[in-house]
């Protein structure tokens, strides 16, 4: 009897010992849940703003990740934002549907509208997307099909630059981006809209100079995307004149193209029913008729069509020139590597220009050209996403409407996982044989369910540009001490002008 009461009394103890083990794990667990990650405390209205670096913002988000570990939390205005450094935990989080928004900045909501592909969201953005890569895949610009058209008009766009370089003498020294700005531009226009406009056209120089400017006024920590009250006040009201007027004015151009295309493409139809487009445009009022009475007709509006033209170029140009700027700048100060790169060309084309196939026998070269993205990220504080509801990053959890932003710069310069970050190294992508290999930590065009749709033709513009340029010209610097590399950041880092001298051998 008393042995039977005992071991009653004991089970429940044992009971009353687990179930407030079960509650304190279920406390701690609520408590973890709601946590939001660490980060700097920050003023209302204007959040960490005032301490970011103006110049180099990705480097003050940097230092905070080194404060605050990989996944920290900030105030930008009065945008809660998540900063993430690490390469798994943003291949995670990148890879959920719930983090495909975009953060509600002045950039994707107040100008763009939502509209496009960068800056749209859901069902419009899903569908777009769709539509975009399966006409780069029809134009021959993704992984998969035929190469052949679009290594061809790559091909014709780089050789114009070079013998543009050429009728200047054998040695000329020139700022390269003013020149590529043409002939890389040229490219864009020639797959986005069908038109290809000589280098003196107004129209063109117009387009180029709001594309250059547009840039550099919104950069992606710049103030105006997170305080609403400050497109009041005279220094930066004339940005926002400039960029709306500017989206007017774009657009009042793009009617006329349209219009000229609406007329042609009946015309080739009318020819050949089975015509397939080669530029976004034709694809996108073709692909519009073929929709007219389907549930998709909505995501065919001119307004639509008109804003993703221009995100194509836009995306596709600004992104393009930077890294080419940086691999001449790079490869002009790195005589040693350059000599290397050229010999390889040298050795493996035997003064043949190069097609795609030719690329995988070159580990070198593209090893140069991976470098140079890594230790000048393109887009160093990355393209930002946003929440479309609550979710868990690495235990905590991060509201719906979050800004979340990948922080590449931090990515690719991390100490942990790239010997000496700072030192320009190609050698850092070659694998014990040599051959060429891409570390986890290398996300240039990001990763996930947004990750750049144009990498591949990144990479053909940018293996066919510097290819035919260094297998004709020797890159140098006057003075190497003269070359400031830290770049000006916008949405791009951009290198700053120097003259390069392209001598011929
Ligand atoms: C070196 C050149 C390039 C770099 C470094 C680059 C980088 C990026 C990055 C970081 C993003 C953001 C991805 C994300 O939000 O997760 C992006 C998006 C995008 N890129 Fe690129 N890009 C390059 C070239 C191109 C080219 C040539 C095209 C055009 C064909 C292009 C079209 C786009 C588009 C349309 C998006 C938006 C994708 C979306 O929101 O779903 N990019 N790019």
């Amino acid at each position: 009897m008393c042995k039977d009461l005992l071991i009653d009394q004991l089970e429940n103890m044992f009971m009353y010992i687990a179930l407030a083990i079960f509650t304190i794990y279920l406390l701690i667990l609520m408590r973890n849940r709601k946590k939001l990650p660490p980060g700097p405390w920050s003023l209302p209205i204007v959040g960490y703003l005032p301490w970011l670096d103006p110049k180099e913002p990705y480097k003050t988000l940097q230092k905070l990740a080194k404060k605050y570990g990989p996944v920290y939390g900030i105030y930008m205005g009065n945008i809660y934002t998540v900063v993430l450094s690490d390469t798994k935990i943003i291949r995670k989080v990148f890879s959920k549907d719930e983090t495909t928004g975009r953060a509600p900045l002045y950039l994707t909501h107040g100008l763009m509208k939502g509209y496009g592909i960068i800056c749209s969201e859901g069902e419009l953005w899903k569908n777009q997307r769709k539509f975009v890569y399966g006409c780069l895949r029809q134009f021959g610009g993704t992984k998969v099909g035929s190469h052949t058209t679009m290594e061809n008009l790559i091909k014709k766009h780089a050789l114009e630059f070079t013998d543009y370089v050429s009728s200047l003498g054998n040695s000329a020294s020139i700022i390269p981006s003013e020149h590529l700005r043409h002939y890389l531009g040229s490219f864009m226009t020639t797959i986005v809209f069908g038109e290809c406009w000589s280098k003196d056209d107004e129209t063109w120089k117009y387009l180029q100079h709001l594309q250059e400017e547009g840039i550099k006024h919104i950069g992606i920590a710049g103030p105006l995307n997170f305080i609403p009250i400050l497109r009041f006040l005279p220094m930066f009201k004339k940005t926002v004149k400039f960029l709306t007027e500017g989206l007017e004015k774009t657009h009042k151009i793009y009617d006329g193209i349209i219009e000229k295309h609406q007329e042609t493409l009946r015309e080739k139809l009318a020819v050949n029913s089975d015509y397939a487009p080669q530029n976004f445009l034709d694809a996108f009022l073709l692909e519009r008729e073929k929709k007219h009475n389907s549930s998709e007709a909505k995501f065919y509006s001119d307004q639509q069509m008109k804003y993703l033209l221009a995100d194509m170029f836009g995306a596709g140009l600004d992104t393009t020139l930077t890294t080419l700027n940086w691999y001449i700048l790079y490869i002009a100060i790195h005589t040693d590597f350059q000599k290397k790169v050229r010999e390889e060309l040298e050795s493996v084309l035997e003064g043949k220009t190069a097609s795609m196939k030719d690329f995988q026998y070159l580990p070198f070269f593209e090893a140069s050209i991976a470098e140079v993205q890594r230790i000048r990220s393109t887009v160093p504080i990355g393209i930002p996403h946003g929440t479309l509801c609550d979710i868990d990053i690495n235990g905590f959890i991060i509201p719906s409407n979050t800004m979340v932003v990948p922080l590449l710069w931090a990515v690719h310069m991390d100490d942990k996982a790239w010997k000496d970050p700072d030192n320009f190294n190609p050698y850092r992508f070659l694998d014990e044989n040599g051959k060429f290999f891409k570390p986890e930590h290398f996300i240039p065009f990001q990763i996930g369910k947004r990750m750049c749709v144009g990498d591949e033709l990144a990479k053909m513009l940018l293996y066919f540009f510097c290819s035919i340029i260094l297998q004709i010209y020797e890159l140098s610097v006057d003075n190497i001490k003269d070359i400031d590399l830290r770049g000006k950041c916008g949405i791009t880092l951009t290198s700053i002008d120097h003259k390069i001298t392209f001598r011929k051998y």
